[in-house]
This record gives C-alpha cells, structure tokens and sequence, in this order.
C-alpha cells in the first residue's frame, strides 16, 4: 500500500538545506523548486511531473536573469531621455514619432477623435474633417532605426488611480552611454515641431498638474481685428519692443523688472480677447489662460513659476471675482478679498488680492512675460491692481464709431468674397457701399460684435446688408432700450433674441444660486445691466447690489 501512494503524491520532504533557504529571501519560491528537484533526482516522481518541473524552474529562472541582465543593461550600458507628461517636450516627441511609418504599424495605438497632442490622422478619414480619428502608439515600446542607431521608444499609461486624467510615461533610449543620439532625435523632432506650429498660437490652461496644452490655433491676423488703428499700433510696437533682447538687456542693467501688463476694458463684444490672441500670435508667443475662480493662493503661485520664459498670460474678465474690486467703497470683510466667495465653488479659499499682486509684481515673479487683463468694468478694479508698473498700458475698445462700421463693412465684404451676381471686385462700389452702410448705423450703438453678425447674415451680397440695416438698428435699439422695472426702480436692458429664434422668457437665478443651462432672452428679474452674445451662445446679467456676473450658456 505504501508503495502505491508513493507513485501519486510527493512526500515532502524537510528541507534543511540552509543557503537555499537563504537564496529564497531573494529569489521568493525558489526553495520549493529545488526541492521538487531534488525530489525528481532522488527517482520519487514519474516522468511527466519531471519535465514539468525542469520547465518551471527554466520559467523561473529565465525571468529572472532577464530582469536582472534587462536592469543592468538599461543602467550600465544605455541611454534614454525621458518627457514629461505636460511638456512641449513631449508633444515635440510623439508628433515626430506619429509620423513616420513604422508607428502605422505598432500593435498598441491611442485612437482620438480630433486633433489631439501629436497624434497622425487616420487615411481613411482623409478629407472628412467630421470627427476625423487620430491615432498614436500607446502602452507599450517598440525600436527603430534612426541615422543606423537603434532607438527604443516606450510610452506607458502611469498609475493613475489617484488622477482622473490618465498620465503617461515616455522616454526613448539607445544602447551606449552617450544620449548625442538622442540629443540629435530630440532636435529634429523640435524643427519639425517648429515647422508644424509656425503661424500657429498654442493655447494653455491649467489643470492638475500645471499648465496643459488644450488647443493649437491658427495665428488671427492683427487686421482682421478692427478698432482703433492708432491703438493697435501703439500696442503691438510696445510688445515687440518689449520682446526685443536688448530691451531685456536695459532693464537689467537698470533694475527694472523685466514685465509687461496691459489692461484691455470695454463692453463685451467689443473685441479684448480677439486682440489679445491676435497680439499673441503676431508676436510668436503662446496664451496661458488663468481662470483665477478655480485656485487658491498656492496654487495660484505654483503655476505663475511653472509659466516658460516669453508667452501671455490672459486673464480675462478679471472685475468677475471678488478680490479685484476696489475697496473704497465697501467695508472690508475677511472674506471680501478672496475670488471664489461668490460661488462658493473654492473650497480651499480662493485667491486673495495680496497673492494675486505678488505673482505679478513680487519677487518671486516670472520674468519676461506679457500680461494681459481683461475686464468689462474697469471702474470697479481695485487701484493697486492696475498702478503702473503691474498695468503699463492701459486700452479701451468701444462701441463702434463711424470709422469702425465702415472698416467692418469692408473687411466682411473684402474682394475675395463673391457676390451672387459675380465678383465683387471694384474698390469704387466697396468704398460707396460702405459709406452707406456707416450712416446709417448710429454711433456708440453697437459693438463689433453686433455688427459682424449682422453683416455675416448678408455675407453673400453687400447691397442686401445696405438694404436691410436700417430695418436691424431699429429692431436691435428697441430691444436694447431700458425699461424702468417695476418691482425695484433699478434699470435694466432687455436683450435681443437672435433673429431665427423665437423669444423665449427666462428667470435669471439669484446671485448665489449656481443654476443649470436655460435659455435666455427676456429678463424678468431686475439687473443692473444684461448682455448677450448670440455668437457666443452666452447671456450675462449684472446684478443690482453686487458686481457679481453671471454667464450662463443657453440652448441652441
Ligand atoms: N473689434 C473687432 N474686430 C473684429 N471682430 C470683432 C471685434 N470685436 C468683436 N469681434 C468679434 O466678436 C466676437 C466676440 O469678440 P471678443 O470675444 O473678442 O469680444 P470681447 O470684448 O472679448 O467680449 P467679452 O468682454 O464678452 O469677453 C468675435 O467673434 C470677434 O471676432
């Protein structure tokens, strides 16, 4: 009886043997392995259980000689560059790689629907701009042949149970301890990155982890911005000369703070952010956007440290948060002065006005850059948010003039719009019309804004746009005309709806309440003022009591 149990199971043996007990504190399962060797040479097993064993402990011992020689070989005799996740660096990187052939081929690819940070477009979507797909090589590594080296490229999906955005992890190596190879890669990868975003603005928004590229735009060409020509120009000649190297070298020498900051102020629709991306762009240099509701004061100074040499930075409607507001006029509370207390939405505290003044102006400040602010109610900003040196130039952009009308007129209807009855092509018959046009649009009416989407509606024939304007400004004007409120004596302006779309009656919140998308229209509660911007599918409301503004998307 004995004997036949011997055949099925394997008695275990003790195992004294002490340095293999030791090997297992660094090689874990290994002591078991050698005993059932051991076993299988002592003749206590069948055959099958024999190679079985022999097998595993090849597995075994194959990983890890392959771990142990892979570590060795990676830190001894390689070198690799590795990206950030949020740098250009890695943008530069992956576009490069995307677009050469063999990453068609990797078994492992990240697809995108729209343009995404480098990924190639699908050649099946080809001409389809709808939702065209992006792919690029993903959670995984591959090698290809660059000036005869061989390159290993490997982008890996981090952990990212503690982040809702994936993060990734790329680096290429080569073997050998010199990185010149890489530094070459790198470099070309960087011109042809140039090339790719030459008339290009890229713009940047902060999120978890500090500034992140969200869009590439192509460069708005400065004359497709109409307002005052004398403005512009004084605008532009002060940044360029600003960017100048020798200028950087003067405030050195003088130990002037190397920064710029504008205001831009004016009505909405009136042209402050088209100016600052068109400014941006025909200086060359990237927009990093902050929206000041979503940070507090650390987080505020970690992402002006991490902002790169040259690039704007915009801040648009700044009078929107607390902190801004001068403090002439109202009792100063201790929360008055911290952006967010109106929504209530920052937790952590918000941004304060002493904080927000030392990240652009303190010591610790970035230098090189170019601010610029935005606001809708320059009269409402705190004075030490705008004394010189922090603002340097101050711009406004108004309603239109007569000038401004007839250069918008010309700008919509330029030469290489044709006409249904042919081509527009006599200057004479541009210049007449326009004309026209600007008399019979009232000044200080209209925004810029009002009148491109007016012109857009008759884009194919100017005549028409002469024709129907009148018609337009007496329609808009009413809609705009204040009307007294009956419940609080406050004023406020009705809004137009848009010329397609039926009029719809909503009810603005009250200030504090953080209401859904609604439709907008009529208002039926008092505000101080109210503005739409069908083009932007945004109504505002400015209420009685507060500055508070409220913009809200309404349905299409
Ligand atoms: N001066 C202008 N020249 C050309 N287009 C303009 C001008 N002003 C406004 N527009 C057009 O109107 C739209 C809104 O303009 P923009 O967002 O620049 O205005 P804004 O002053 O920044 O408004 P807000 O104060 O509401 O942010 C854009 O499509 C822009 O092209």
């Amino acid at each position: 009886m004995a004997t036949s149990n011997d055949s099925y199971s394997l008695p275990v043996q003790p195992v004294t043997s002490y340095p293999l007990s030791i090997l297992d504190l660094f090689f874990p399962g290994l002591n078991g392995i050698s005993a059932a060797v051991r076993q299988l040479q002592a003749g206590s097993s069948d055959s099958y259980a024999g190679i079985l064993c022999i097998c595993g402990m090849l597995v075994f011992l194959g990983k890890y000689f392959y771990k142990h020689v892979r570590e060795v070989v990676m830190t001894y005799f390689t070198s690799t560059i590795h990206v950030s996740d949020s740098n250009e660096a890695r943008d530069m990187l992956v576009t490069w790689i995307s677009t050469r052939p063999f990453a068609h081929k990797v078994g492992s690819s990240l697809a995108r629907v729209g343009s995404g940070r480098g990924e190639f477009e699908d050649d099946d979507s080809e001409g389809d701009m709808k939702k065209s797909l992006h792919y690029s090589p993903w959670n995984g590594s591959f090698s290809f042949w660059y000036k005869n080296r061989l390159l290993t490229f490997r982008r890996m999906q981090k952990d990212s149970s503690r982040s809702f955005f994936p993060k990734e992890e790329i680096s290429v190596s080569c073997i050998g301890r010199s990185p010149k190879i890489l530094r070459e890669l790198f470099s070309e990868c960087r011109m042809e990155y140039l090339k790719l975003i030459q008339n290009k603005t890229s713009i940047f928004e902060h999120g978890d982890c500090g500034w992140e590229k969200t869009d590439t735009i192509d460069i708005r060409p400065l004359d497709t911005v109409i307002i005052d020509e004398k403005k512009k120009t004084e605008l532009l000649k002060d940044i360029k000369d600003f960017l100048d190297p020798q200028t950087r070298a003067w405030y050195s020498q003088r130990g002037i703070p190397y920064r710029k900051g504008y205001l831009l102020y004016g009505p909405p629709g009136t042209g402050k952010s088209s100016l600052s991306l068109s400014i941006a762009g025909s200086c060359g240099l990237d927009i990093y956007t902050l929206n000041l509701s979503t940070l507090n004061d650390n987080s505020l100074r970690r992402l002006f440290t991490k902002l790169p040499e040259q690039c704007v930075i915009l801040i648009e409607d700044i009078d929107a948060v607390h902190a801004t507001h001068s403090r002439q006029h109202e009792p100063v509370k201790a929360d008055q002065h911290e952006i967010g207390s109106f929504t209530g939405k920052n937790s952590r505290g918000g941004v304060s006005l002493s904080s927000l003044l030392n990240v652009l102006d303190g010591v610790g400040s970035q230098e090189g850059r170019v601010l610029i602010m935005s606001t809708n109610h320059v009269e409402h900003l705190d004075g030490a948010l705008i004394r010189s040196g922090r603002v340097d130039m101050q711009i406004e952009l108004g309603l239109t003039n007569r000038d401004i009308n007839t250069r918008l007129f010309r700008h919509i209807f330029m030469h290489d719009n044709p006409s249904p009855g042919g081509k527009l092509t006599d200057e004479a018959v541009l210049r007449k019309l326009a004309g026209e046009f600007a008399n019979k649009v009232p000044e200080q009416e209209f925004s810029p804004a009002d009148i491109q989407l007016f012109l857009r509606k008759y884009r194919q024939s100017p005549h028409m746009a002469v024709e129907n304007v009148e018609e337009w400004v007496m329609k808009t004007k009413d809609g705009k005309r204040q009307i007294k409120s009956p419940d609080s004596g406050q004023l406020y302006c009705g809004v137009v709806p848009p010329p397609d779309k039926p009029e719809r009656r909503f009810t603005l919140p009250a200030a504090s309440s953080s209401s859904p998308t609604y439709d907008f229209l009529t208002l039926s509660q008092p505000a101080t003022k109210s503005v739409a911007h069908p083009e932007l599918k945004i109504a505002e409301a400015h209420y009685p009591g507060d500055t508070v503004v409220q913009r809200r998307r309404f349905l299409e």
